[in-house]
């Protein structure tokens, strides 16, 4: 299968006064074209920071101490200012949980898609047609007449529509969804991630979805990585990690209560314990301290042992290790 995102081995550091705090640590992930893989982990996990390294967006004190990003082979980490502007938005593209981060509140929704479109050389007829035809298949009623509207003029709802219609227009070969249902209620949830599967498969595109919820994950994801302080834990196809999960994180998360799953607004449950200090982790395993399973060995890393064959967690006890 062709890998339209490879993050290998990526480590990122930012620079605290307490020292180096390890946001990501050694973080593994490929996101195969035409698929949707899930990323999982509670607050603090490193999910911005990984999402700011795709971009190569990072903060000031942010620093990519180890590892490589690439996108269909082309490496991003340490490219040129200027190609990483022009992959942005037309090659990747991001989806953030509030509309307004990605909207100009005094812009007309026809104006920004049309400046997305700014390479294009086509009329601006074109450009124009281009526009409604996305906002119509995004589900918007009225498309033609949008193009005039102010972000302002919008429900939330449709907001969020109008984001995913920006975010598709270019037909990126990445789409980063950071949380884009948290916002929303219940219902237009559903509509969303229906939404997300629908443009997936027209367009084609690798998805990466961030969520913390389990119940959307399992709906919509072909595979999902769980992350926990900072390092990916667990990977496999949803239904095997969901249904047999083999990190005593991913475990927790499932077992506090089996019932969340049934339902798409199911957030994260409170794991008893604290995240590792990150500028100071725990030798070993990442999670030893928050694990009722914790024994001598795991004073020691574990690599990833495979589950089954696509199925692996970073745990000293899966996939039949010592028990
Ligand atoms: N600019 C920064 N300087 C120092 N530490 C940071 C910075 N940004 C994030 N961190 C730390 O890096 C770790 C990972 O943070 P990150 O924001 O990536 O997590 P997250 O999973 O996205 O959390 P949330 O869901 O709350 O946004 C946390 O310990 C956080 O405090």
């Amino acid at each position: 299968m062709t890998e339209t995102l490879t993050v290998d081995g990526l480590t990122v550091h930012y620079a605290t006064r307490e020292g180096a705090l390890q946001a990501l640590r050694d973080v593994d992930l490929n996101v195969p074209a035409g698929q949707i893989v899930g990323i999982v982990g509670e607050s603090g996990c490193g999910k911005s920071t990984l999402i700011n390294a795709l971009l190569q967006l990072m903060s000031e004190n942010a620093r990519i101490a180890a590892g490589s990003v690439t996108l269909e082979g082309e490496e991003l980490v340490g490219a040129p200012s200027r190609r990483l502007r022009d992959m942005r938005g037309r090659d990747i593209s991001v989806v953030f949980q509030d509309p307004m981060t990605s909207l100009n509140p005094v812009l007309t929704i026809g104006r920004q898609m049309h400046d997305i479109q700014y390479r294009e050389k086509i009329s601006r007829a074109e450009k124009t047609r281009r526009a409604a035809d996305m906002l119509g298949r995004v589900g918007l009623p009225d498309p033609v007449a949008k193009l005039d509207a102010y972000p302002h003029e919008l429900s939330g709802g449709q907001r969020q529509r109008v984001a995913i219609a920006m975010a598709v227009l270019m037909r990126p070969k990445l789409l980063i969804a950071d949380e884009p249902t948290t916002a929303l209620d219940a219902t237009l949830e559903v509509q969303i991630i229906d939404l997300l599967k629908e443009l997936q498969r027209e367009i084609g595109c690798a998805i990466l979805f961030i969520s913390h919820h389990l119940g959307v994950i399992a709906e919509l994801c072909d595979r999902v990585v769980v992350m926990y302080a900072g390092e990916a834990v667990e990977e496999g196809p949803v239904a095997d990690v969901f249904n047999t999960p083999s990190h005593p994180y991913t475990a927790k998360l499932i077992e506090c209560d089996p019932g969340r799953m049934k339902t798409k607004a199911a957030l994260l449950p409170a794991i008893p314990g604290d995240l590792p200090d990150l500028t100071a982790p725990p030798t070993g395993c990442i999670f030893r301290d928050r694990c009722d399973k914790a024994a001598e060995i795991c004073r020691t890393s574990p690599t990833p042992s495979a589950v089954t064959g696509a199925h692996w967690a970073r745990c000293h006890f899966a996939g039949g290790g010592r028990q």
